[in-house]
């Protein structure tokens, strides 16, 4: 198995990583801070004057520390462009970090010496700000990275403030008050339309209340050497990099792909159609549907394109132990990959079942749904060494392959990292954002809404184009990318075409 390699502009890192690689670009490489504070500074400039009306009056909250120096190069810029500035310090000018007090010197110079540009209004102090000064944006320069405890006093009272005006909010780096880490507010958080991440993409931006703290989030590079950022291990998953590898070109119906689903029980056989219907729309060689024998005149009528293979008994509904070894024999006849779970069922027979095939079947497999509640049910579970695995778990199927509950998606990505390399399999961790984990400890997150895909069936569908990519051999982790990124492909279309539009797991197939 191999992980999806992502461009450098993609990584995502805790504080704690961001700082490392902010040090050491200094220090080993002698370029200075102050030189990556302009950077990023101009880069959201270069940005935002695209974005605002021209010479319009802007607001600067800033804090003391660096953060709030990547605001005042923005305001140095937008004033030579005839922008009115209001810097407003909500903790005074007195202890600035060091970068920070040079750029604020540099923005008073600059205005003194140049009369006919924007004006310059410096607020020492958030009691001397007017509640009522009009303006046209604001600028978060408040605190960034730096955040190490809930916002205290005038912080909170600016952020109130912000959060009640119209005005659109862009931040520097991360919204004031959102934890860069976690993603979770820290007792108050601005809410930013706009939010401009410098060198790396901050981790807290894509998780818990991130989304919809952060707003739009632009990534804007740093001159940090590549290497440096290799101590992250997340990235945010993109089409610029998982299309990039093209698919083995099929030669003969069977190298085209070959995917078995083994689904359906009486009562359930919608969620086995679903994930069989969905990878057969991907174009692969065969779709073999293994069901117990009893459902398969239902398939016949409703699947003519798929290839069915009964098991059991006609008076067989669901799997039973006793079929482990007629389907071992199935799965085996062709080479292919294997998904095992959609609308399976929780009988105990069926449970057994599943036990014995994830433990004596040495091929592929694809775990969704009821096939990862029966491996949940096992105390202790390992995959067979030859093969590789991917389990597709919601929150609820990840708590109980954990044994213990979740409390929040950082929880959950550092949950589905350990998993997945103590389990040495793939987890595509289903949520607001996707989490896929590999056994090489990275871990790919979306950047999309995924939350329309959380109604019945949608697993069913997804597993399937999962299963549909794997069979035509890409790597499991592309696999699971592709079908991930299909589904916002099609949601995106369907938006588009209708903002309203509720969606159906059919729509995606
Ligand atoms: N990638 C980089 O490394 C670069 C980062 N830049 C920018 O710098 C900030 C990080 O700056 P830093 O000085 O470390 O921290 P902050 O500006 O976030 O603020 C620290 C400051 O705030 C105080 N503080 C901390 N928590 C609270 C709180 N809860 N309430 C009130 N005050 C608080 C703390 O005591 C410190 O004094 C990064 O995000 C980027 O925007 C560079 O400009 C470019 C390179
Ligand atoms: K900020």
């Amino acid at each position: 198995m191999s992980s999806l390699i992502a461009p450098h502009s993609f990584y995502i890192s805790t504080s704690q990583e961001s700082q490392d690689i902010d040090a050491r670009t200094i220090q080993e490489f002698g370029i200075e801070s102050f030189t990556l504070m302009e950077v990023a500074g101009y880069s959201a400039f270069r940005d935002l004057i695209q974005r605002l009306q021209p010479k319009s009056h802007g607001l600067f909250f800033c804090g003391k520390g660096n953060n709030a120096g990547d605001a005042l190069v923005v305001a140095r810029y937008l004033l030579q462009h005839g922008f009115d500035i209001t810097a407003v310090f909500i903790s005074g000018t007195d202890d600035l970090s060091e970068d920070t007090r040079k750029n604020f010197q540099l923005l008073k110079r600059i205005k003194e010496a140049n009369s006919s540009i924007g004006s310059l209004t410096i607020i020492s102090s958030w009691n001397e700000f007017d509640l009522h000064t009009e303006a046209d944006f604001v600028i978060d320069g408040m605190l960034g990275t730096g955040l190490d405890s809930e916002v205290r006093g005038d912080y909170n009272k600016a952020i109130t403030w912000s959060n009640k005006e119209e005005l659109p909010v862009y931040a520097m780096d991360i919204p004031t008050g959102l934890h860069g880490d976690t993603g979770k507010v820290m007792g108050n958080a601005i809410s930013a339309d706009l939010t401009y991440s410098f060198g790396t993409l901050k981790q807290g931006l894509y998780l818990n209340d991130g989304p919809g703290k952060a707003g739009e989030v632009i990534y804007c590079e740093l001159p940090f050497p590549n290497h440096l950022k290799d101590i992250c291990s997340a990235y945010l998953l993109d089409d610029q990099y998982v299309l990039a590898e093209p698919d083995r070109s099929p030669r003969h119906k069977y190298e085209a792909g070959v995917l078995y689903v083994v689904a359906g029980s009486e009562g359930l056989t919608g969620a086995a159609m679903l994930a069989a219907q969905s990878a057969w729309a991907e174009g692969i060689g065969a779709v073999i549907l293994v069901c117990p024998h009893g459902n398969l005149p239902i398939y016949e009528k409703a699947l003519p394109q798929i290839i069915k293979k009964p098991i059991g008994e006609r008076d067989d509904y669901f799997f039973k132990e006793e079929h482990t070894e007629e389907v071992i024999a199935t799965i085996s006849e062709k080479k292919g990959k294997v998904l095992i779970g959609p609308g399976l069922g929780r009988n105990d027979s069926t449970i057994g079942f599943v036990q014995q095939l994830l433990e004596t079947n040495e091929g592929d497999m694809l775990l969704d749904a009821d096939g990862l509640w029966c491996l949940a049910q096992l105390k202790e579970w390992n995959k067979p060494k030859a093969s590789t695995w991917i389990l597709t778990p919601h929150p609820g199927e990840l708590s109980n392959l954990l044994g213990r509950s979740i409390e929040d998606d950082h929880d959950r990505l550092e949950s589905v990292k350990t998993l997945s390399t103590e389990k040495n399999v793939n987890i595509l961790s289903k949520g607001y954002p996707v989490i896929l984990g590999t056994p090489e400890a990275k871990a790919y997150l979306t950047s999309y809404d995924t939350r329309k895909f959380s109604r019945a069936g949608f697993g069913d569908v997804l597993a399937g184009k999962i299963g549909a990519f794997w069979s035509r051999d890409n790597s499991a982790a592309k696999s699971s990318a592709l079908a991930l990124l299909k589904g916002k492909h099609i949601l995106e279309n369907l938006l588009k075409a209708d903002s309203s539009r509720i969606v159906e797991p059919k729509d995606f197939i």
